[in-house]
């Protein structure tokens, strides 16, 4: 079966164009009933309370949760891995729904407002070992969350040293002449949640982690994933040249 986008507003173009750059067909996603079309699911970032309130508007959240709660894979992207955690903290008054399932804390705009928005290498050992290529990852950081605290399932796949210009002024009151790490990337089970856009670059290799990670999940089950043309691409041979993304 296709991958799932959730797309209710965010980048979940840029999603289904990285995932065509793999030969994978991605099926928008935004009504409860079409998530029975699909094995696997990516929540893109965009703008988590418009998100949640588009979602409420039209039923998503029980089909969501279930969708979760049944153990299909799901990767949240920014938006996504705010929808994704148990809890968030930085939210607007009045809260707005989750998903939940990540047993973890997410800052909502940890890093501050859009104009604090940045790049930064990451470093991505576990990456690196399944798909290949360098020890890090281009990360397009927009108006990003990041994890403060994970539950003991919860494995740690980036984190980023925080310069101290960089935290907004809560957390630089907290954090005084101590640099402070912050997770960036994890992984609970069937659950996959970064802070950072990897649709926006040519680098497809968490894209391709998501993928194997669910065709794993699905036993290798008869679905599009694992036949799919370039799904075998070691990360030299995937083709760059696909661009609404940063070099
Ligand atoms: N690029 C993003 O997805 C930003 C998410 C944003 N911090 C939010 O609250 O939704």
């Amino acid at each position: 079966m296709a991958v799932g986008v959730l797309a209710l507003q965010g980048s979940f173009n840029e999603h289904i164009a990285a995932l065509r750059r793999l030969g994978v067909k991605g099926v928008e996603i935004r009504k409860p009933e079409q998530l029975q079309g699909v094995s696997s699911l990516i929540i893109p970032g965009g703008e988590s309370t418009t998100m949640a309130k588009l979602a409420e508007f039209h039923n998503l959240f029980p089909a969501l949760r279930e969708f979760v709660k049944m153990g299909k894979p799901v990767w949240g992207t920014c938006a996504g891995l705010i929808f994704l955690a148990d809890k968030v903290t930085g939210q607007k008054a009045g809260g707005q729904d989750l998903i939940g399932g990540l047993d973890c804390t997410v800052h909502r705009n940890f890093f501050g407002s859009q104009i604090q928005s940045f790049e930064a290498d990451l470093s991505v050992p576990v990456l690196a070992s399944k798909e290949g290529g360098p020890d890090t990852f281009h990360g397009v950081f927009i108006r990003a969350p990041a994890v403060l605290e994970v539950g003991p399932e919860v494995e740690v796949l980036a984190d980023y040293p925080v310069p101290s210009d960089k935290l907004m002024d809560q957390a630089q009151e907290e954090n005084k002449g101590s640099e402070k790490k912050v997770i960036v990337a994890v992984r609970q089970g069937n659950l996959l949640g970064t802070a950072f856009h990897p649709e926006l670059t040519v680098d497809s290799r968490w894209h391709t982690y998501f993928l194997k990670m669910a065709s794993e999940i699905e036993g290798g089950a008869s679905n599009s994933i694992v036949a799919v043309e370039g799904g075998d691409l070691t990360f030299d041979q995937q083709p760059k040249n696909d661009l609404p993304i940063f070099q």
